[in-house]
């Protein structure tokens, strides 16, 4: 696949360098190459240079910590489309119904809820195709397994990153794109503070180009992306609704999110893309995220490990608005039949186009430990509980979304109640998971 990575809109990415031939240094040596000397100092020059690159590679990677800017799929070094992929993409983007069917491109497909959605979409006869960066931010085989469902289903994962700017093109134009569900980011909250350059490739960087691809693309799609509920940071009143405020985020996570909503804005106005942001609560459920506080108190639990429950101010327990990943899903195919055509062409806009943010929430707050105490039932083992004060690292105490935007709009109503959804997640992770477990009753409720 290539030689070099393709970055026609972003000519350079934080943390990497590129060789370039007719740069600076191959300039100077041609000047010089008449003398023997002249050509060693050259080489010198080169082979220093050279060394200088490795080693500031070398060392911006290791500080950015696990994963860091790239991730293993980063660097397409030899993208070219062979005929095998270029048939893959196109079959995984055939529907199978006749009544409008859309194309979707899934970003973030072997996520948690991009694999949902590929699978919903397909379900219905939609044409989908995937891409996803398998990056290590947590267990990648967890990702692979995704992948595989969704190959089972006919779904083609691309195996590269949403920066990748060639590979995007190449996939516009080999298929026609009606909409883009772009899920792919750095989640976590807390994550931010360590590897806070991720936070920046993903949801940022990777947001623009995103939207650069779709700007450019004759049609261009229609784009639903996800954004956060942690947009709403310290904010006090509750539930919180898209009409608040959003300009005081806990964490980076935050920040990036808002400050996708607003790059969302400027290619809504200046190029007519229709584009809806969902602000996810805390969403949860199988095949869900190994990072998330429901996904690590199961494994812990189940280890006989501790685990720490944190606590706000006051000794107030932390709560959150856990949304069940079916509800979440509802939302997400609603936004995609409800979003208007972008009205851009040839990276021109042609008229006002639509503009929406939506929240998805389920309604009804639980605390941390409640969302233990369920979790205990259905794992038929109790848990070692820590209870420490929460960290300064970008929580917030408690989520509510008011809802009534999406249930207008979306007809979007949530059904499952968290101790219904945590039911589902025990049985999927002890079916996963299996030989994990250290108790053969565990299945027994
Ligand atoms: O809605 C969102 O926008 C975000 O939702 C999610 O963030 P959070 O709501 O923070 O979920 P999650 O980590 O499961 O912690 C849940 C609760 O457990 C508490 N928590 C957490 C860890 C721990 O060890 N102890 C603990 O008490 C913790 O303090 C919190 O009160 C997504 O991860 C994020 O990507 C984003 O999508």
């Amino acid at each position: 696949m290539g030689q070099v990575r393709h970055h026609d809109n972003f000519p350079s990415t934080p943390g990497k360098v590129k060789m370039d031939r007719s740069n600076y240094f191959g300039r100077v040596t041609s000047r010089w190459h008449s003398t023997a000397s002249a050509r060693l100092l050259g080489c010198s020059a080169l082979l220093l240079a050279f060394a200088l690159v490795v080693l500031f590679r070398v060392s911006s990677s290791s500080d950015l910590g696990d994963g860091g800017y790239f991730s293993h799929s980063d660097v397409h070094w030899a993208f070219k489309p062979t005929r095998v992929w270029e048939k893959k993409v196109r079959q995984s983007c055939l529907p199978r119904r006749e009544d409008n069917p859309m194309v979707v491109l899934v970003t973030g497909a072997a996520g948690f809820v991009g694999t949902h959605v590929s699978l919903a979409l397909k379900k219905r006869g939609d044409g989908v195709v995937g891409i996803d960066n398998f990056n290590s931010y947590y267990e990648v085989s967890l990702k692979i397994a995704r992948q595989e469902l969704l190959a089972k289903h006919g779904i083609f994962v691309i195996d590269a990153d949403i920066n990748d700017a060639f590979l995007l093109k190449t996939v516009f134009e080999l298929v026609q794109i009606t909409h883009v569900m772009h899920l792919a980011a750095q989640a976590g909250v807390r994550y931010a503070m360590e590897n806070p350059g991720s936070y920046v490739q993903s949801n940022i960087a990777g947001l623009v180009n995103i939207f650069e691809i779709c700007k450019a693309a004759n049609p261009q799609p229609a784009i639903v992306w996800a954004s956060s509920s942690s947009v709403y940071g310290l904010n006090t009143k509750v539930p919180f609704s898209e009409l608040d405020r959003t300009d005081q985020p806990a964490s980076l996570y935050a920040a990036t999110k808002k400050a996708g909503e607003e790059i969302a804005h400027t290619y809504n106005h200046i190029y007519g893309l229709s584009i809806t942001g969902l602000r996810f609560f805390t969403v949860y459920g199988p095949w869900g995220r190994p990072d998330m506080a429901y996904f690590s108190f199961t494994r812990n639990i189940l280890k006989g490990k501790p685990i720490n429950i944190y606590q706000g101010p006051n000794n107030k327990d932390l709560a959150r608005d856990f949304t069940y990943i079916d509800d979440i899903v509802e939302g997400c195919v609603a936004s995609l039949d409800t979003a208007e055509k972008s009205t851009g062409s040839g990276g021109k806009k042609t008229g006002p186009a639509q503009l929406r943010i939506f929240n998805l929430g389920n309604t009804s707050p639980v605390t941390v430990p409640t969302l233990v105490d369920i979790l205990e039932k259905y794992l038929n083992v109790k848990a070692k509980r820590e209870i420490v004060k929460m960290p300064r690292n970008g929580d917030v105490p408690f989520t509510h979304a008011n809802i009534s935007a999406a249930q207008t709009q979306l007809q979007y109503k949530p059904e499952t109640n968290l101790e219904t959804g945590l039911k589902k997640f025990v049985k999927w992770y002890l079916s996963y998971y299996g030989d994990n477990t250290p108790h053969e009753s565990l299945v027994a409720w």
